[in-house]
């Protein structure tokens, strides 16, 4: 897998957000009683960075990414896009704010009678763009996302990864400092997605895009995202550089989340026979999480040599996440004294560790 670091264009901690949700509410009163999608939601995009935002179906993460291209309009709160506040502006306005915010889809979106370069053509001549200029930036573009030779295909005749490269060439047409992408790989097939998200880190990269993403896979999250807010209820429940949300996820949600992911699953055997309370004689199962520098350090050698505790090795990983090595490892111990020797030895090692759980 490609990284999505270094990435140079990302900017600066007090660079202005280029997408501001300032205490956003959307409320839909159009049913039987109100709905009220978004509650209080604060949330900064910054120029150069990929922000995931995760959530269970019904959190409010399209109604978030509609607000920002104008689709919906907050019922309290500001969104504010690149210095405008996006539901202060006239029909016209909008529309121009518009060509700056390009956006794509979980079902792509692409006209069936249009070959693959009139799809990517079709926003370069709503712009009003000349047919030479618009022929010359539909092939750029087409080459950006490595489809140069799929210009004349109609849309049947493509992939699911085709079509979103489609996708993305077209969003990408009138030059937008922004894309919003609303479960774009979720309905793909995991290689396939892997290969979108390597292109959204790689046009991030390079030409300095920020990437506003809405997803309900860790997955996605873990691949390309810098930061990251869970959204629950319209709420943001938790939010942070994706590495330290990894490392140290805080709100059970995002441990739901989480769960599912390398390392963080228990096997099924392991998971049957967990309870909650230490078991006599039984075995305590403790999930301990790697950072950085530490992800390479022999520690359980350690620990048995330092503390004479013989760790079982039950799950682990080791990975990069943000660029950082990242390693979770689910071990079991005797549960009793040792358990609290082995913490407090992770502890003085600067690692995270915190018991899941009890066998017999
Ligand atoms: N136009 C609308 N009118 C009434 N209610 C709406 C409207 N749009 C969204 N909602 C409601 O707002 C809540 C949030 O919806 P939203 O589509 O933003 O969630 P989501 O996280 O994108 O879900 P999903 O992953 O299923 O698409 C839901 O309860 C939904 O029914």
């Amino acid at each position: 897998m490609n990284a999505p670091f270094p990435h140079a264009m990302l900017a600066a901690e007090t660079d202005p957000p280029l997408i501001r949700f300032e205490g956003v509410t959307k409320t839909f009163s159009a049913g039987p009683a109100p709905v009220t999608a978004l509650d209080g939601v604060d949330l900064d995009v910054r120029p150069g960075s990929i922000v995931g935002v995760i959530g269970r179906s019904g959190a409010g993460k399209s109604t978030l990414i509609r607000l920002v291209n104008g689709l919906e309009r907050p019922s309290a709160g500001r969104v504010i896009v690149d210095g405008r506040e996006i539901q202060g502006l006239d029909e016209a306005a909008l529309r121009e704010a518009r060509r700056s915010i390009g956006m794509i889809f979980q079902h792509f979106n692409l006209l069936s009678s249009r070959t693959a370069a009139d799809n990517v053509a079709l926003p370069l001549e709503l712009a009003g763009i000349g047919r030479a200029a618009a022929r010359a930036r539909v092939a750029e573009l087409l080459d950006l996302v490595g489809l140069s030779d799929k210009a004349d295909r109609y849309p049947a005749e493509l992939s699911g990864g085709q079509k979103q490269r489609v996708g993305i060439a077209r969003a990408l047409a009138t030059n937008p400092k922004v894309l919003l992408s609303d479960e774009a790989t979720s309905a793909l097939d995991p290689e396939t997605t892997r290969s979108i998200l390597d292109l959204l880190a790689r046009i991030n990269r390079e030409l300095g895009l920020t990437i506003l993403l809405i997803t309900h896979e860790m997955a996605v999250i873990r691949g390309v995202a810098h930061e990251v807010a869970v959204l629950a209820s319209g709420r943001i429940v938790e939010a942070g550089p994706v590495f330290d949300v990894f490392s140290t996820p805080r709100h059970p949600l995002t441990r739901a989340f989480l769960a599912g992911e390398p390392g963080f699953a228990l096997p099924p055997a392991i998971a049957g026979r967990l309870v909650p309370e230490p078991v006599e004689n039984g075995q305590t199962v403790i999930r301990v999480v790697f950072r950085g520098a530490h992800a390479t350090e022999p520690v359980l050698a350690r620990l048995a040599r330092d503390e004479a505790i013989e760790a079982n090795i039950l799950a682990g990983t080791v990975d990069e996440i943000a660029g950082r090595p990242f390693g979770v490892l689910v071990v079991a111990i005797p549960s009793g004294a040792e358990t609290a020797q082995a913490l407090g030895f992770f502890a003085r090692h600067s690692l995270t560790a915190e018991v899941v759980g009890h066998v017999a």
